[in-house]
């Protein structure tokens, strides 16, 4: 039984020419428990689809579909039924720690009003020492004593993971977690995330342009382009036997994981800005299989055991046919 479903998940941002939408149909299951990454290039709409899955777009965009979480649907829950289900069962870490966090306040401050919120039965400042303990603080009270400009980029991080489990979350929706962080810090902060996802038993979406993120810690990957899901798999199957040709060339543009020369090889061209998607796969201009059929007709998406795509000409492998 999933915890987060998604489907026909539409967000629409008004354009010139009335709303354009910039994710379109999307669908994909968590379970409990799994780590599932959210991949693609920038502009597919990773992000708009946590916020949305999260209640955090404003009334300028407009989301239709369903969102179950739990069996709640998120989708047009009133605001005040959503608020005490954010921060506690539903936690978000965001890529720019530093300005998640108030810049004036302490951070003892800041977990203490978490905490008030989320579980106003603990005592706030003996939880806060405990979960940034936790998180691998070392100096708990001059951190607490410490406003965000005064810590490091990972330091920040940190607390925001602490934040995020005051709740004793089901569900954190970290997006880009470390990619504002310098690479051995990277690497901590993925590896500490992991760690409390296991340890909380809490099921993580995790967006990221980095397959090797995706390869490292992911049980399963879903793949976005220009406001779709191209492909969902585990991720054993995704890496090594990707059915859409774009799952295929994002592969091979990492080093190490294509198991080519290690080069990384760029995809030409880019993603269609959302004016410009039309009839047919958005991916076919970048495409080395297109034909006319692509060009014409949106592909539907194909199940095939635990693995689902949407392309005309997937790649031959685990008893898929390619045309
Ligand atoms: N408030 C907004 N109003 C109008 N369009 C928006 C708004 N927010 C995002 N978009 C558009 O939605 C599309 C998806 O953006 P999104 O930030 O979700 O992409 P992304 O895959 O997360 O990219 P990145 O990796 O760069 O964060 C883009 O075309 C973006 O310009």
């Amino acid at each position: 039984m999933p915890i987060l479903s998604v489907s026909g998940l539409t967000v629409s941002f008004e354009g010139d020419g009335g709303p354009l939408p910039v994710v379109l149909d999307l669908g994909f299951d968590a379970d409990a428990g799994e780590i599932l990454g959210l991949v693609g290039e920038s502009g597919s709409g990773k992000s708009v689809s946590c916020m949305a899955i999260a209640g955090l777009l404003g009334a300028a965009a407009e989301v239709a579909g369903d969102v179950h979480f739990d069996g709640i649907q998120l989708i047009g829950l009133a605001p005040e039924a959503f608020r005490p289900l954010r921060g506690k069962r539903i936690a978000m870490v965001f890529q720019d720690a530093i300005g998640a966090l108030n810049p004036i306040q302490t951070i003892s401050r800041q977990l203490r009003e978490v905490i008030r919120l989320h579980r106003p039965e603990a005592r706030g400042g003996n939880l806060a020492r405990e979960l940034l303990g936790q998180v691998g603080i070392e100096d708990v009270e001059r951190c607490l004593a410490s406003y965000p400009h005064m810590l490091s980029g990972g330091m920040n991080q940190r607390v925001m993971i602490a934040s995020a489990l005051v709740g004793n979350p089901d569900l954190i929706i970290a997006d880009e977690p470390t990619t504002a962080l310098d690479v051995t810090t990277q690497a901590q902060i993925l590896d500490l995330l992991v760690e409390k996802q296991r340890e909380y038993g809490v099921t993580m979406l995790i967006v990221t342009h980095d397959l090797g993120v995706v390869a490292r810690v992911c049980d399963a990957a879903a793949v976005m382009y220009a406001g779709r899901i191209v492909e969902k798999a585990p991720v054993e199957i995704f890496l090594e036997q990707p059915a859409h040709p774009y799952s295929a060339a994002l592969i091979a543009a990492m080093p190490g994981l294509s198991g080519g020369d290690g080069k990384m090889q760029s995809i030409d061209g880019t993603v269609p800005p959302p004016s410009a998607w039309g009839d047919g796969c958005t991916f076919a201009p970048r495409c080395p299989r297109a034909t006319d059929l692509c060009r014409a007709q949106t592909p539907v998406t194909t199940v095939i055991g635990a693995q689902s795509y949407a392309c005309h000409h997937p790649l031959p492998g685990n008893g898929r046919v390619s045309s």
